[in-house]
Formats: structure tokens, C-alpha cells, sequence
């Protein structure tokens, strides 16, 4: 099984578990109580560079990075640097994070929150927006032309942006004729896990103007933030390099700072 597979297999597994405890329905009741969800694309196509800035306290490439024992301080943070949307990896068993991150977060700023997961079932949007997500990952690599579009209409149902995430260019072609209007070009293959960040500038000319381009992984210095704002990137997705840098609000601000369009 490869990486992605396992991610998905962990992720559904413990999905199950917590479905179990609470039903789908007890979330949609919950979801009706909570305000409109925030709409991150203006300031996505704003001129400049957007950046959202990631909670991410390990991942499988990388290991631990950041213990993060509270993710809404690191988060105000975040906001007071400038991003424009905050990233929340939930994922539990490779990322150490939870839900319980993401409703923190949630609560303390006021710009657009992500869910950052491997999304296989409807349950986990509900779950999303019920802890106040405003955006949620669908990966392309990891569903079918059907499960894609069914979670990619459940998404917009429940009032979330997907984020639809390719890395390859037949990947591109299928989120485009879902008519995602924000597309997440990652520069890391899911299973080998390396990173080529050609991959952003290789696969950006086959996105239209119109469609929101995020340029994910990799994103290390704001140097690399002014090449993939060339090659077309509206947002710059970053994790690694914001979580070990000291200073997320300096390291937020130089980013943004980066390319000023
Ligand atoms: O980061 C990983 O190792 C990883 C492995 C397998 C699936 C997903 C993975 N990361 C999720 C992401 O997409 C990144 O956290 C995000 O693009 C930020 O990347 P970076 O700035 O390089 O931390």
C-alpha cells in the first residue's frame, strides 16, 4: 500500500470511530446553528500574494516539526503576520493533529479555516463545517470521478470551498471539469513524497485565469513564494517553514511581503 492509501485507509478507520459516537444527522443539526461560512476567494484574488499558513505538527516526509501545544496561539499569530487563511491539519496518526485543533483555531481568528485531511466520505464534511471550517481538501489522487464529485457537491452544499488538490496534469483536467473554483497544485507526489517544486510552474498554464491557483509544499523562503507568484500562483500553501522558523509573524509578513503583485 503506499503512502496516500495508508493516509486514506487511517483516516476513514478513524472516521468510523468517531461516527460512531456522533451521527451524521447530530452534526447537520449543529451545522445549522453556525453562522455562513467565510468565503476565502476574495482575498485569494486580491492582488498580491495570499498565503495560508499551516498548523502542522509532523507529517510523514518530514517527522516531527513542532510540538504546537496550543494551535489557536500560533494561529493569531498567523493572522497578525497577514495570512489570509489559516491551515489545519487534523489528520491524527502521521500529523498529530484533531479536530479539537481545528475548533481552537476556529475560535480564536477571524479569517477562513481549512481542513486539511484525507476527505474519503461525506462524514468528514459535516464534521468540517461543524467545527467551523470554512474549506476543505479534496485530494484528486485519491477518489474517483464519481466520489470527487459527490464530495465536492456535499462541500459546496454545506456551504465549505473546496480546496481540490491535483499534482499531476491529468489530475488538473479532472478538477477543471468539476469546475473547481480553487485548485491546489501540490508539488509533493503523495506517495513518494518527494518534492519537485518544478511541478507548481509545469502544471499552472493548464489552470485558467479564473480558477484560484494554490501552490502547495515546498514553500520554504519568501524568495520561492516571488517564483511560484510568477508562474501564476494566486496563494502559496505553507507548513513546514512557518512552523519551524521561531517567528510566525514575521515569517508570515516576509512571505506576503514577497510579491506584492
Ligand atoms: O507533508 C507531508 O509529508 C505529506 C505527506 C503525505 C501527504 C500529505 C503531506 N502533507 C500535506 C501537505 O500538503 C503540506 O502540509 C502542505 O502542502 C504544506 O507543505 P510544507 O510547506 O512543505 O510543509
Amino acid at each position: 500500500m503506499g503512502v496516500l492509501d495508508e493516509l486514506n485507509a487511517g483516516a476513514r478507520a478513524d472516521m468510523e470511530e468517531r461516527r460512531a459516537l456522533t451521527g451524521q444527522d447530530e452534526l447537520a443539526r449543529r451545522i445549522e446553528a453556525l453562522p455562513p461560512a467565510r468565503d476565502p476567494l476574495p482575498a485569494f484574488r486580491a492582488p498580491g500574494i495570499a498565503v495560508i499558513a499551516e498548523v502542522k505538527r509532523s507529517s510523514p516526509s518530514a517527522g516531527a516539526l513542532a510540538e504546537i501545544a496550543d494551535p489557536a496561539a500560533l494561529a493569531e499569530a498567523y493572522a497578525r503576520g497577514g495570512a489570509d487563511a489559516i491551515s489545519v491539519l487534523t489528520e491524527r496518526r502521521r500529523f498529530g493533529g484533531t479536530l479539537a485543533d481545528l475548533v481552537a483555531v476556529r475560535a480564536r481568528v477571524d479569517i477562513p479555516v481549512l481542513r486539511k485531511d484525507f476527505v474519503v466520505d461525506d462524514y468528514q464534511l459535516y464534521e468540517a463545517r461543524a467545527a467551523g471550517a470554512d474549506l476543505a481538501l479534496l485530494i484528486v489522487a485519491s477518489l474517483t470521478d464519481r466520489e470527487l464529485a459527490g464530495l465536492h457537491a456535499t462541500a459546496l452544499d454545506l456551504g465549505l470551498t473546496p480546496l481540490v488538490e491535483t499534482h499531476t496534469a491529468d489530475e488538473v483536467r479532472r478538477a477543471l471539469d468539476l469546475g473547481a473554483a480553487l485548485i491546489g497544485i501540490n508539488n509533493r507526489n503523495l506517495d513518494t513524497l518527494e518534492v519537485d517544486t518544478a511541478t507548481f510552474a509545469r502544471l499552472a498554464p493548464l489552470v485558467p485565469d479564473e480558477v484560484v491557483k494554490v501552490a502547495e509544499s515546498g514553500v520554504r523562503t519568501p524568495d520561492d513564494v516571488r517564483v511560484f507568484a510568477e508562474a501564476g500562483a494566486d496563494v502559496a500553501l505553507i507548513g513546514q517553514a512557518l512552523v519551524t522558523g521561531g517567528d510566525p509573524v514575521a515569517g508570515v509578513r516576509a512571505m506576503k511581503e514577497a510579491h506584492r503583485g
